[in-house]
């Protein structure tokens, strides 16, 4: 991301985020961010909404994110489950960061199908979240899981880590 986006995306954290209604889509975290960001040739370009009190995303991997031939890369599917976490933030309405991210394949994800992502919070303790997830084929099984911890930063987090 280059010098002219970090502080207007900084500052729309800082100012809060917006809230979301049921069903509605949220925005990416930032124009160029690799898991959900529009702006990125690379990324995943995730469409995330809320469900509940939770996150939820149809997702097709494409040649971009290959791995074994005809497979997403593990990579991937771990990016798509840390950004779609980045995404339970705008719930809780706090800033936080991936502290740590265990990953279970069950199955392969196959490139250009369709799956669902789906992700929960649990509840804050000290300035840790922890979040769960779970990736299903269009046959409703569950091809892969994910949990994580998540610890709450202030925005001078993302200003020290970006150079300022
Ligand atoms: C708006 C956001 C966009 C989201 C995009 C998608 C998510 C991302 O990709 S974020 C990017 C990847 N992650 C990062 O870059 C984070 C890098 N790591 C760091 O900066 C630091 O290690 C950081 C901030 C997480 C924690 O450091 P620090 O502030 O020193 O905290 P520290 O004292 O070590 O621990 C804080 C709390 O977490 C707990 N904790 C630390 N590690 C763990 C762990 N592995 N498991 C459980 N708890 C842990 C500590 O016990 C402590 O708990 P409590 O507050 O209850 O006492």
């Amino acid at each position: 991301m280059g010098q002219q986006t970090v502080d207007p995306v900084i500052a729309g954290w800082a100012a809060g985020f917006r809230p979301v209604r049921d069903g509605e889509y949220f925005p990416p975290h930032s124009p160029g961010c690799v898991g959900c960001g529009p702006a990125n040739p690379h990324g995943l370009h995730l469409a995330v909404r809320r469900h509940g009190e939770g996150v939820q995303a149809e997702h097709t991997f494409d040649d971009r994110h290959t791995g074994a031939p005809g497979v997403a890369h593990g990579g991937a599917v771990a990016m798509a489950f840390d950004d779609l976490f980045g995404f339970l933030l705008y719930l809780l309405g706090e800033l936080a960061v991936t502290r740590d991210l265990r990953v279970s394949y069950l199955a392969p994800v196959r490139l250009n199908a369709a799956y669902m992502l789906r992700a929960d919070h649990g509840a804050r303790v000290g300035r840790r979240i922890p979040v769960s997830a779970e990736l299903r084929n269009h046959d409703n099984v569950v091809v892969a899981t994910a949990e994580a911890t998540f610890v709450v930063v202030d925005t001078h987090h993302f200003t020290r880590a970006a150079g300022r």
